[in-house]
């Protein structure tokens, strides 16, 4: 395990059309699969008061934050003990997690629970008490989440650009998007990897793009293609990008859904705010015909974003999975 400085490549979203950006960022994706982002407009603020509401819910007491969890619907609080959520392959993981979607109200038009087109579980006074400012933590985490849903929709723009497609290819495909802002808490548990301890156990994300910020304690590593896990260096300002599955599937293994895990060194807390963003429950996630030749045939049996989803996180016993 180390620091390679020089191993995750850097996109800037200033300038972010140009050729040399576009290239780089084709390489990065079949490459390495994971890159820093800079200039991506977020404003620094915005994501310390996300950081600090996350503290507060989650020094919040355990039925307090157990009070808020539907698991049906991938929203609210998860945690490991509880058995509330995870399933076996999640076990020897020691974080807790609190999960915010597009928020579709039960009298919502599109209101559809079989495809997680629900509500978000926020706090409240009657289910948690010991919460001071809930209206605060609402309006702080879906700012933040709408913001990263316009982040997201710019970045897969560019991908569409990296796979040399015209910019708004995937336009439709993201017209109605399933996302997933996740609050994470680690524990000062030391991760001993050896006896299957981890802050998160190694994984690749289902969805097409993980955007990440961490408060700066290290944790984070990423399996490179010669068989290296090396450490993600904390960047100040910028962004952590990673691909998942489901364009690893779309680019017909082109762009590398990139395994990774939390390893942890003991002693302190550690918070994460990894964005998950994939198209609609029903949109194909089928190779595209641009990245599929008679020499390169698609290696991937057609499924959806809903399926996929379902597949790999709600099929094994125990239910919903971790990312
Ligand atoms: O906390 C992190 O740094 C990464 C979390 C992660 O990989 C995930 O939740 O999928
Ligand atoms: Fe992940």
């Amino acid at each position: 395990m180390c620091i390679q400085d020089d191993a995750i490549p850097t996109i800037s979203l200033r300038n972010s059309d140009s050729e040399e950006t576009v290239n780089r960022l084709r390489s990065a994706c079949i490459e390495v699969g994971f890159f820093f982002l800079e200039d991506h407009g977020i404003e620094e603020e915005l994501i310390t008061d996300v950081f600090e509401q996350s503290k507060l819910f989650f020094s919040l007491s355990k039925p307090s934050k157990k009070a808020l969890s539907n698991p049906a619907l991938v929203r609210g609080y998860f945690t490991l003990d509880g058995k509330i959520a995870y399933g076996a392959d999640a076990d020897g993981d020691t974080k807790e997690g609190f999960y915010v979607g597009r928020h579709f109200p039960a009298d919502h038009p599109e209101y559809n629970v079989a495809k997680l087109k629900g509500s978000n579980v926020m706090p409240s006074p009657e289910l948690t008490p010991d919460m001071d400012d809930c209206e605060k933590f609402r309006t702080v985490i879906e700012t933040y989440h709408d913001k990263m849903c316009e982040l997201c929709f710019r970045l897969v723009q560019l991908l569409a650009l990296a796979l040399g497609l015209p910019k708004g290819s995937f336009d439709k495909t993201f017209e109605d998007p399933m996302t997933a802002l996740s609050l994470l808490h680690y524990g000062d548990v030391k991760s001993v990897p050896e006896e299957g301890l981890f802050g998160a156990g190694e994984h690749t994300d289902g969805p097409v793009i993980t955007v990440l910020r961490t408060d700066g304690t290290p944790g984070l590593q990423v399996l490179l293609k010669t068989g290296q896990w090396i450490d993600v260096p904390h960047r100040s300002g910028a962004f952590v990008v990673n691909l998942g599955d489901m364009l690893e599937r779309l680019s017909n293994g082109l762009f590398r859904s990139t395994p990774h895990r939390v390893v942890l060194q003991g002693g302190s807390e550690r918070y994460s705010l990894p964005f998950f963003y994939e198209p609609g429950f029903d949109v194909p996630i089928v190779p595209l015909d641009t990245c599929c030749s008679e020499d390169n045939p698609p290696k991937f049996e057609p499924t959806t974003s809903g399926q996929y989803l379902h597949d790999k996180y709600f099929s094994k016993e125990g239910g919903v999975h971790s990312k």
